[in-house]
């Protein structure tokens, strides 16, 4: 059963296969010269009890020295081949887990802890690279040291090994019980590790907050106590493997006692000669390491079947979005002229009602687009739906009049400029920040884009200008531009459909209009969405959509809401007496 738990592996193994073969191959000339050792022992102390020339024993140290040698570099290159293997499938395995990663959908990452998936992929990855090296490498020297060992034992004498391994089996059934306790306390183990990865993540992320809150003390005691439970379940297991390798060395002393006892007694009937006991008491003392070594095996074994079923959860995550359109890759892409259309579109997120009711709208292709409405009605809600991060009931989101399903995935999204409520900046400088996506960037590009978004200025005033590090190794931009960043990158790929999600939210009124100006030639014949919270922004649009409980409570150009004298003449009015007061202040 729990080789059924490796099979995940197979795959990975099957690739190898040639390495594992001549790593095999070591092994087995390695343990072959191993064993002629007690032989060459015992052929020497038999010379020696009959007396015979010095020479003849000289020639037993040349020949122990010669296969010294041999076993020597045959262990260097069993050693090399093997645990070079598991680096290569730990490197593989590390390539998809991460390949797996990146195609899941935005939910995934919603409904999973990023400490987690982190735990995953250092200490279980870890465990599973030292079950493919270490653990294959040892209970293969084990096999077949035993496999040799015990028919040469057997002609020395049989009543002597029926009794030198007796206590044998007491080892097996030890080690065996204790490997199924290791698996779960080591499976126990790794779970709190990824909660106090998780805790440790969220912490640096949230620092800001943490210490807004001053917070620091009670995450300090939290932090404590997720590790005093990861140290006082890693000291369960600390104690049964203390328990492990002492009683069995304790085993396999006993079967070296009974094997001085027993072969002491032949040797004295003169069933074996001195020699013929000198090399079985060697085989036994050889034997002791690789039965301990199974010991050790067993428990690398054990923790890197649980950490194999972690992992292959991560492999066999399927994306809950995915190209549907059955392109094939290499294909030409396809280009949206960029007209959409949200047709009867009602969307909940799983458990909860409605977020989107109804909602009927269209949106031409090289048309502006403006929505504005209360916090939580749905707007982010409504463009995520057209990058397909969140995937709308079928048939209800069309672009170019094509169910958005039918379009290839990464066409759709090679053709959308999006800048999300929240901007994320990769710890990189601003030039790849903006360049993010669009590998042939050319450094007029980046500037125009930047200067589009009104942010070019201050970025040439950094001392390092566009190659300024941002993020968690470098400065820290103010909100506002991070946001003029992000836009900047939005626009570089030139997209035929630009949304920004309250994208000006952070900068003032006199740099968002000169952004939307910029924006205005700059998108003219593309789609544009921009969700707002100023009637100052939403005015710049062909069509305004006021977005109510999910619902589109009004719709029409800036005069036509004006008119109608709903939510959107309300905000009209209570904005622009803002800016008064604002002015005569
Ligand atoms: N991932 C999610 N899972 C469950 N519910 C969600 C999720 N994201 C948003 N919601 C809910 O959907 C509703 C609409 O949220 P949405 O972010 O679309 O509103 P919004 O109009 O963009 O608000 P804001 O102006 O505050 O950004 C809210 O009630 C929110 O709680």
């Amino acid at each position: 059963m729990t080789l059924g738990k490796l099979q995940p592996l197979a795959p990975y193994l099957r690739r190898y296969q040639k390495s594992f073969w001549q790593g095999a191959l070591a092994v087995l000339l390695y343990n072959l010269s191993k064993i002629a050792i007690p032989l060459i022992i015992g052929h020497a102390v038999d010379d020696m009890q009959h007396h015979g020339p010095a020479g003849i024993v000289l020639r037993s140290v040349w020949a122990l020295l010669g296969v010294a040698a041999v076993a020597a570099v045959c262990l260097y290159a069993s050693r090399w081949i093997l645990i070079g293997a598991s680096r290569e499938i730990e490197f593989d395995l590390r390539n998809d887990l991460f390949r797996n990663l990146e195609r899941q959908s935005l939910s995934y990452y919603h409904s999973q802890r990023t400490g987690d998936i982190m735990a995953r992929m250092t200490n279980d990855l870890n465990a599973v690279r030292q079950l493919l090296g270490p653990a294959i490498m040892y209970s293969a020297n084990t096999v077949v040291y035993t496999a040799a060992a015990i028919p040469l034992m057997l002609r020395i004498s049989p009543r002597l090994t029926l009794w030198a391994f007796l206590p044998l089996p007491v080892a097996s059934v030890l080690v065996q019980y204790v490997g199924r306790r290791i698996h779960t306390r080591f499976e126990r183990i790794q779970a709190m590790f990824s909660d106090i990865s998780a805790k440790a993540q969220e912490n640096f992320s949230g620092a800001r907050l943490v210490r807004a809150f001053a917070q620091e003390s009670s995450e300090i005691e939290h932090f404590e106590e997720a590790n005093r439970e990861y140290i006082r379940r890693s000291l369960l297991l600390v104690r049964l493997m203390a328990m492990l390798w002492p009683t069995l060395e304790f085993v396999l002393g006993i079967a070296i006692v009974v094997t001085l006892f027993v072969g002491g007694r032949e040797v004295a009937l003169h069933s074996i000669t001195p020699g013929q006991f000198t090399s079985y008491m060697v085989f036994m003392v050889q034997l002791t390491f690789p039965m301990i070594a199974l010991g050790y095996v067993v428990n690398l074994f054990q923790r890197g079947t649980a950490s194999v079923v972690r992992i292959d959860e991560l492999l066999r995550q399927q994306p809950a979005i995915k190209d549907e359109s059955g392109r094939a890759a290499g294909e030409t892409p396809l280009v949206p002229r960029g007209a959409i259309e949200f047709r009867n579109l009602s969307f909940s997120y799983g458990a909860g009602g409605d977020v989107l009711r109804d909602v009927s709208l269209t949106i031409p292709a090289g048309s502006s687009l403006a929505i504005l409405g209360p916090t939580g009605a749905g707007k982010t809600t409504l463009v995520n739906l057209i990058p397909r991060l969140l995937d709308a009931p079928a048939g209800q989101v069309l672009i170019d009049g094509l169910p958005i399903r039918e379009w290839p995935l990464e066409d759709l999204r090679r053709a959308i400029g999006f800048v999300p409520q929240e901007t994320f900046l990769f710890s990189s400088t601003i030039r790849e920040n903006i360049a993010f996506g669009v590998a042939s960037a050319m450094e007029e590009e980046i500037l125009a884009a930047a200067e589009t978004a009104q942010i070019a200025r201050e970025i040439q005033e950094f001392p390092n200008g566009f190659d300024t590090v941002v993020g968690e190794r470098g400065i820290t931009l103010s909100g506002g531009q991070k946001q003029r960043t992000a836009i900047a990158r939005a626009l570089l790929r030139q997209p035929r459909i630009l949304i920004l999600d309250d994208a000006l939210a952070s900068v003032d009124t006199l740099t968002e209009e000169r952004i939307l100006q910029g924006l205005r030639s700059a998108m003219q014949d593309r789609t544009t969405i921009l969700i707002a919270h100023r009637v100052s922004t939403a005015r710049t649009a062909d069509r305004i959509a006021v977005l109510g409980n999910g619902r589109i409570a009004e719709y029409g150009t800036h005069d036509e809401l004006l008119a109608r004298g709903g939510f959107y003449a309300d905000l009209y009015a209570k904005q622009q007496l803002e800016e008064e007061i604002a002015v005569s202040s």
